[in-house]
């Protein structure tokens, strides 16, 4: 049985202070809670804060990005071992917006996970497809081509954990929701190629978010789909009303 999760990506939005009133407030909001796995993704400057303020709540974080070494000389770069100390569970990893912005590869995708598990953090790692590959039919061709890309000799134990985010580009903060039996059907293509990189076994433990414009109206039919875990959300995570009532929905 897979714990689905509802994870915000806050991208680069709030200070330390919004940071910490956005959590002190949906906390609350979601305390009674259970059966869903809830974390949030703050920017590197205010994790450290919020999990100050997360101590004893049932909301895990993540970070956005890592770089793949442990220290070393590499200005400007954040590494596992410092968002494992400052109390993070997850990463994002190749977030679309990273891929496009800041170059980043599936070969340098894969050695980030290859250290994030080396670093006992869970990767929450993103594929999905343009909106000009989907209309060219590349959609299973994509993200069969990251899902190989990014799992390159990580071992089955590992992958059992990993946790996938399916978020179709032309979906992000665009208001353009895939629909629920598209956002089905590629997730379920998702978890078919990891059955045969590894086994039907490994695959089935394998959680698969959706993400890309998930609001509170459009959370349940997505949820109602057999292999989608959970959602990855974006805008509506930077408000503690609209990420709780999305966190509510099934469980209310
Ligand atoms: O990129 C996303 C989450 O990682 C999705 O963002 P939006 O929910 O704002 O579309």
């Amino acid at each position: 049985m897979r714990v689905p999760i509802i994870a915000g990506n806050w991208k680069m939005f709030k200070t330390v202070e919004e940071a910490i009133a956005l959590v002190s407030e949906l906390s609350k909001k979601v305390q009674d809670v259970e059966g869903v796995e809830i974390v949030v993704c703050p920017p590197f400057t205010a994790l450290d804060a919020v999990n100050e303020v997360l101590n004893d709540s049932q909301i895990v974080t993540g970070a956005q990005n890592m770089f793949w070494a442990k220290e070393g000389a590499y200005t400007g770069e954040v590494s596992p071992v410092m968002i494992k100390n400052v109390g993070c569970k997850y990463v994002i990893l190749g977030h679309s917006e990273r891929r496009e912005y800041f170059g980043e590869t599936d070969e340098t995708i894969n050695k980030k996970i290859k250290s994030a598990f080396e670093h006992a953090l869970i990767p929450i790692l993103c594929v999905g497809e343009k909106l000009e590959q989907r209309e060219a039919g590349l959609t299973e061709q994509v993200v069969r081509t990251q899902t190989e890309g990014a799992l390159a000799g990580i071992p089955a134990g590992q992958v059992s954990q990993l946790v996938i985010a399916y978020e179709p580009v032309w979906a992000i903060g665009t208001g353009k929701t895939a629909s629920d039996e598209d956002a089905q059907k590629v997730v379920a293509y998702i978890r078919k190629v990891i059955a045969e990189l590894y086994e039907a076994d490994t695959a089935q433990q394998v959680r698969i978010l959706y993400g890309g414009s998930v609001k509170p109206e459009n959370i349940a039919g997505l949820m109602k789909q057999p292999d989608i875990d959970g959602a990855l959300v974006g805008g509506a995570s930077l408000d503690a009303e609209s990420f709780a009532r999305i966190v509510r929905f099934k469980w209310r």
